[in-house]
């Protein structure tokens, strides 16, 4: 796999535990995307973006968010001017799902 068959996938509802990764996945996963880490607990991933000003940062934001209401897969955001973290988590799974990826990648696409 690499990260255009990740961004190109969509999001799927996935709910339990049966459907979190596993170290050894989210390892392969998270080699596909540059900047992404996953957080201490292993339950979530994330990156900082960098913008020039508080509009671009807007803009990435209302990107990302249109992004995440068509693939029904919601994001944390902290941002301020000129930054944005972006952080994936599934919530209905207890921690990282292949949705958390697809999303990841399709961030990565949206400023390729
Ligand atoms: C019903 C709906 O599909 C679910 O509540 C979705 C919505 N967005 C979501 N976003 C995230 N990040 N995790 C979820 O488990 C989740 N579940």
């Amino acid at each position: 796999m690499n990260r255009n068959d990740l961004s190109t996938q969509h999001c799927q509802p996935r709910k339990g535990k049966e459907h979190a990764l596993g170290e050894t996945q989210v390892r392969e996963l998270l080699a596909l995307l540059p900047g992404w880490e996953s957080s201490a607990d292993g339950k979530s991933i994330v990156k900082d973006f960098h913008f020039e000003d508080f509009h671009r940062t807007l803009g990435f934001i209302n990107a990302v968010g249109f992004m995440a209401n068509r693939e029904d897969h919601h994001p944390d955001l902290q941002a301020g001017y000129g930054h944005c973290q972006v952080l994936w988590s599934t919530h209905d799974v207890g921690g990282l799902s292949l949705n958390d990826f697809i999303c990841a990648a399709r961030v990565e696409a949206l400023l390729a």
